[in-house]
């Protein structure tokens, strides 16, 4: 954005049509518009890029899926994004972010030579982060979690992997792997498409966006098997995520349950071996891990598991939400912002259930970001104490 700061200035033009209503935000040298704009079949949230130098309109790619194009309001939250306060939908769904210049958009940017924006989406409450799941080959992280999935198939979500090696006899395509063709992969991977990837045992592997929307959609907690550089890639991005690294025993017992298992040729085997000491040196990387479990016995290591990831304790999951009823209708909009939070007012004077008719949006919780990371936001009431609502922080 430059070296000025940014300017924070809010235009709304509601222009002639009764079904066309567009916010101008300005951010330095350049004027985002986000609009609605109807015709007789659809309706469709465009975004258009006026740019104060050259007097030209750019029409940015915009990734993520969007809000559902109703009437809005919008402000400038920082020079990275722009919030966006959708109007009689419910509250859950009303908190959405164009994502103007994150490291996210910088580096798809980067990739795809021209403008990029994106859509993420507000979530009400703590979202419980994805879990990314690394390990060497034949460790056991596949085991581990299918026992996961299987015991909570309603709290997880798997994020399914793009790969150009071959399945396996008992592999399904889109269950555990897209099975993709290297030249297709390496397009979508050019236009933005996937969130990290990376060569691993001589094949291509990635992460797509659309992976993790999938899950988090559902409301579910996304868990990614990726590989160490995967790891680093997600660790260097705005995903906020928890990072396991799962050890064998010893180099032993690794050998001996990756040839147990009898999905891999002589040559593969060693081939994993090989890279299977690397990973374990990286595993120790400063800060790129946050636990690292040892597979040894695997009922112990399953219980440890869930411990990391508070399940097996009468932990309730902290994703829950201070406002009672988020799924009913909402007309907030925004009222004004200040350095930490921005202010919604209720515009029909009627709130919803265990909510107050002025809003706060804390700004400090803003992390994460790009598609399908749904963003954990603490929203409180301004009168919340007389309600004695619960969540607060
Ligand atoms: N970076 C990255 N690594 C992945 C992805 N999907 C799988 N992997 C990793 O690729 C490696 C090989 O996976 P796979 O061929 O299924 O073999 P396995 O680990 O022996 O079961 C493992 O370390 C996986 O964690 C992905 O989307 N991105
Ligand atoms: N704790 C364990 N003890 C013994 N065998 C295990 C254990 N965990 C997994 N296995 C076996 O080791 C093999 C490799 O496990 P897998 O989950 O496919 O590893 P990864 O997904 O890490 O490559 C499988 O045959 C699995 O049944």
């Amino acid at each position: 954005m430059g070296e000025e700061a940014p300017e924070f200035r809010v235009d709304r033009i509601t222009l002639g049509s009764k079904d066309c209503q567009q916010n101008a935000i300005v951010v330095g040298d350049k004027t985002y518009v986000i609009g609605r704009t109807d015709d007789d079949s659809k309706s469709t949230f465009g975004i258009k890029i006026l740019d104060k130098l050259t007097q030209t309109w750019i029409m940015p790619t915009v990734l993520g899926a969007q809000p559902p194009s109703k009437s809005h309001s919008a402000i400038l939250v920082n020079e990275e994004k722009i919030l966006v306060v959708e109007k009689g939908i419910s509250l859950n769904d009303s908190i959405w972010f164009l994502e103007i210049d994150t490291p996210f958009v910088k580096k798809q940017r980067k990739i795809k030579g021209s403008e990029v924006v994106s859509w993420s989406k507000g979530v009400l409450g703590v979202a419980q982060k994805p879990v990314v799941i690394s390990g060497p080959s034949g460790v056991g992280k596949g085991t581990l979690i299918a026992k996961l999935m299987k015991e909570y198939p309603l709290k997880f979500g798997f994020s399914v992997s793009h790969t150009t090696r071959s399945p396996r006899v008992k592999e399904i395509d889109g269950v555990h792997y897209h099975f993709a063709g290297r030249s297709k992969m390496e397009q979508d991977i050019s236009e933005g498409e996937f969130l990290e990837f990376a060569h691993v045992h001589g094949n291509l592997y990635g992460t797509s966006i659309e992976a993790v929307e999938s899950v988090t959609d559902e409301g579910k907690r996304c868990i990614l098997d990726i590989d160490v550089q995967g790891a680093r890639s997600v660790r260097a991005s705005s995903l906020e995520a928890k990072f396991i690294f799962v050890c064998p025993p010893s180099f032993e017992e690794l050998e001996k349950r990756l040839r147990a298992r009898g999905t891999e040729t002589e040559e593969q085997i060693q081939k994993r071996l090989r890279n299977a000491r690397a990973e374990l040196d990286q595993s120790n990387s400063p800060g790129l891990f946050d636990h690292l479990l040892v597979n040894d016995n695997l009922e112990s290591c399953y219980e440890n598991l869930k411990k990391l990831l508070s399940l097996n304790d009468d932990h309730k999951d902290s994703d829950g939400c201070f406002i009672e009823d988020g799924k009913a209708t909402a007309c907030y909009s925004i009222l004004s912002k200040t350095e930490s939070e921005v202010f919604l007012q209720s515009e029909t004077g009627e709130v919803v259930k265990g909510a107050a008719s002025l809003l706060a949006v804390d700004l400090s919780s803003l992390t994460g970001g790009a598609p399908g990371r749904t963003r954990g936001l603490k929203i409180h009431s301004i009168n919340s104490i007389d309600n004695g609502l619960k969540g607060i922080r």
